[in-house]
């Protein structure tokens, strides 16, 4: 048997997460099974269950708690009940400290605002002796975290980005704390993060930068690609067509960047051919500044993200 994941706090980025777990493990499943590779045995009808060695660092049961029974109702339709190898997703409202105390690894997903809130619920402390406590709040930090919480639980970060919800995500991670079980939880979370994208670990320092470069990031992208629609849609274009090229073109030229290893500079030098339309429009865009413009807006993001964890003054 795997380990029981809870959510705490299922919104917006808990489903992302989850809905890009469990769809990567069905199609590990799918892909052990097609294959020939016998590592999942088919028992019901659309349902798999793994035979062969258990994998503990693999979830085999969800608990995704909110606070709303309209939040339970909206979750309950997402995910339909089943998840990866015909294991459920318990839905629970109410129930936090009763959901902590059954699993062993606890993803907090709330607002950063409350999270001192939730877990100083009375017997969370004891909820989550001994147990992985990965945060994915901005702006809370682990000093924050490890003092709401005993010394035995093991406390992390990670900054993921709604992309993971189609299992293009990026995640950064602080680093392990020290602890026996400190290469097992490595294991565990670099499982859960780069089966929904990729996966770094960085100091806690940067975290408030990355939380403003690639978890707000997606906001700032399609910013960039609705105004490049509404370029080609100035210009005639249809707006549906003119957002499949704005997006297929992003998405092309980011491809080039990670798998070619390409440097920006050289892909934007190599679409610009001399007295061409490319430096026109580069030369129109630079005159508004749009540069400086983005590299402050993250700095802004930043120097916000870092505030999110502080009592409001
Ligand atoms: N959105 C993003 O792109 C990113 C967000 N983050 C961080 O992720 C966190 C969550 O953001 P996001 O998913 O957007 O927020 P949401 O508001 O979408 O989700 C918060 C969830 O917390 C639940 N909740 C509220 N109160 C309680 C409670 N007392 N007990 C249990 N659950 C509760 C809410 O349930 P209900 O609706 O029932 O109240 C809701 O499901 C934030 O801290 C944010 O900083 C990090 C990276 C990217
Ligand atoms: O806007 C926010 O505060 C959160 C954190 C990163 C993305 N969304």
């Amino acid at each position: 048997m795997g380990y029981t994941l809870c959510v705490l706090g299922c919104g917006t980025m808990g489903i992302a997460i989850l809905s890009g777990v469990v769809d990567s493990l069905d199609t590990t499943s799918r892909l052990a099974k097609n294959s020939g590779v016998a590592k999942w045995e088919s028992h019901t009808p659309g349902t798999l269950t793994p035979i062969g060695p258990p994998d503990a660092t693999v979830p085999s049961r969800y608990i995704a708690c909110v606070s709303r029974s309209e939040s339970a109702t909206k979750l309950r339709t997402i995910f339909g009940g089943l998840g990866a190898l015909g294991s459920t997703i318990e839905v629970a409202t109410g129930q936090n400290v009763k959901s902590v105390a059954q699993a062993d690894v606890v993803l907090l997903c709330c607002k950063p605002q409350l999270a001192h809130v939730i877990l100083g619920e009375p017997g969370m402390k004891e909820a989550l002796d001994g147990k992985l406590l990965i945060s994915i709040l901005a702006g809370v930090t682990i000093n924050q975290l490890t003092g709401w919480v005993l010394p035995s639980t093991k406390v992390i970060r990670a900054m993921p980005n709604t992309p993971c919800k189609i299992r293009e995500g990026m995640t950064v991670v602080t680093n392990m704390p020290p602890s026996p079980d400190a290469e097992t939880d490595h294991d565990i979370i670099l499982k859960i993060f780069s089966s929904i994208g990729r996966c770094r670990f960085l100091e806690e320092k940067h975290f408030d930068a990355c939380t403003a470069l690639s978890g707000s990031g997606p906001a700032f992208a399609c910013i960039f690609m609705e105004a490049m629609a509404d370029g080609g849609v100035m210009m005639g274009l249809p707006r549906a067509e003119a957002l499949e090229l704005a997006s297929q073109t992003l998405q092309g030229a980011a491809r080039m960047v990670l798998q070619g290893g390409t440097h920006p500079a050289q892909l934007k030098d190599a679409v610009t051919t001399p007295g061409g339309c490319t430096i026109a429009g580069l030369l129109a865009m630079e005159d508004g500044r749009i540069r400086s413009t983005i590299a402050r807006g993250i700095q802004v993001a930043t120097e916000h993200a870092s505030q999110l964890g502080q009592p409001k003054k």
